[in-house]
């Protein structure tokens, strides 16, 4: 499958709900041509894993193997979990394949990501590793070889405090409330995921010690002791909502901060009011309200989990790397009602 006029790029992990997300952006887009899709055992479809493809996409899913990937493949979407990505990246990145890994493995220096995770396999390709916020790491990816793809709780909360950071009273507590949809844990089944757990309830998870936390703080410099992070899961297929508090001192209107801060970035929205998951349900948008009373601000920040979290935030860090518009094949029109 040659297109001479594209980039040649590939998924794999397409199994998984990020995976999905990538293939149905990457056979939309003008610039990119998926001639690669894998999965761990391959010999099947694209469409016989996700149906709603049926008719639209019916390409070949094959054994994910690494020479392959390297001869057909320019660029690489690893929608792994975490602990696999890793052992893909150093074989592809020694073959002079470019990355985009959604996973946690190249998102912390070493020593916090083995206190959180398991022991690090690639310490060498965290030297260069550029963490895929655009909002904070635009020019860095544009010539990255490698792009950690920021967790999607990190997203959420990383891009609600960026405006205020500068604003915040020292060593006052950052406290992010953060609510999820079921779709972040993934596709393997589980007991806490189950439908008669999440149906009709709402509860926290992993308080104060969710591996997100020391993300948030590394990428906003400031100690893991400083950063709050509660997760709950709720029960929604897709979308998050980070709920932030902080305590800020001098005069400044705090919606006003917003607008100037994100003035060069699309796909971050302000809202005169209260954000919600649907206004940004199927987008890269992050939609961000914030209210000041004294000292105490608020800051309301809404992604599609699946979307900003992961597989939209994947595409345009792909689009930068490979000198697109980033906007490129990036929906914008939300899944509402
Ligand atoms: N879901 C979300 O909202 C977000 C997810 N992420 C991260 O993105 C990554 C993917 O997440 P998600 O799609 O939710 O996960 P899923 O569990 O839904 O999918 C991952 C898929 O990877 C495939 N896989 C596992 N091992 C291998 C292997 N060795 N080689 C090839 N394929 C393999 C599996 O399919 P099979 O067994 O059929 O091969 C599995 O379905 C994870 O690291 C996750 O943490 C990041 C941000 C948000
Ligand atoms: C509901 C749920 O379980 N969510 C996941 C977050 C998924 C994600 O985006 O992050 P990673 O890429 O770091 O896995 C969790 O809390 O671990």
């Amino acid at each position: 499958m040659q297109n001479k006029s594209k980039i040649n790029v590939g998924v794999v992990g397409a199994t998984g709900y990020t995976g999905l997300e990538l293939v149905k952006m990457l056979i939309k887009h003008p610039f990119f041509h998926l001639t690669y899709i894998a999965n761990s055992e391959g010999g099947t479809t694209i469409n016989k894993l996700h149906p709603s493809l049926n008719g639209v996409c019916e390409d070949v899913v094959q054994k994910a193997d690494i020479d392959t990937m390297a001869l057909t493949c320019k660029l690489v979407f690893l929608a792994l979990p975490h602990k696999t990505a890793m052992a893909y990246v150093k074989p592809l990145l020694e073959k002079g394949v470019k990355v985009v890994d959604l996973s946690a493995d190249y998102r912390l220096p070493q020593d916090i990501y083995e206190a959180f995770y398991c022991p690090h396999t690639d310490a060498k390709n965290l030297e260069h590793v550029v963490y895929g916020l655009p909002e904070l790491n635009r020019e860095a990816i544009k010539s990255a070889k490698l792009v950690a793809n920021p967790g999607c709780f990190p997203t959420s909360a990383i891009l609600g405090l960026l405006p205020f950071m500068d604003k915040r009273i020292e060593n006052t507590p950052i406290i992010i409330d953060a609510k999820t949809g079921v779709s972040g844990a993934g596709k393997k089944l589980s007991e806490v995921t189950h439908f008669v757990n999440v149906n009709d309830n709402l509860f926290a998870y992993n308080p104060l010690l969710h591996r997100h936390a020391p993300e948030i703080a590394d990428k906003l410099n400031v100690s893991f002791d400083e950063v709050s992070f509660v997760p709950h899961l709720v029960p929604v297929n897709r979308g998050m909502i980070s709920s932030i508090y902080i305590q800020v001192s001098g005069d400044f209107d705090a919606l006003d901060v917003v607008k100037e801060f994100y003035k060069n970035d699309v796909h971050v929205r302000v809202s005169a009011s209260p954000v919600d998951m649907k206004n940004v349900a199927g987008t890269n948008f992050c939609d961000i309200y914030a209210q000041r009373k004294g000292k105490m601000l608020f800051i309301s920040s809404s992604i599609d989990n699946l979307m900003r979290g992961a597989s939209s935030q994947a595409v345009v860090n792909a689009n930068l790397m490979m000198g697109f518009d980033e906007t490129t094949a990036i929906p914008d029109i939300a899944y509402v009602p």
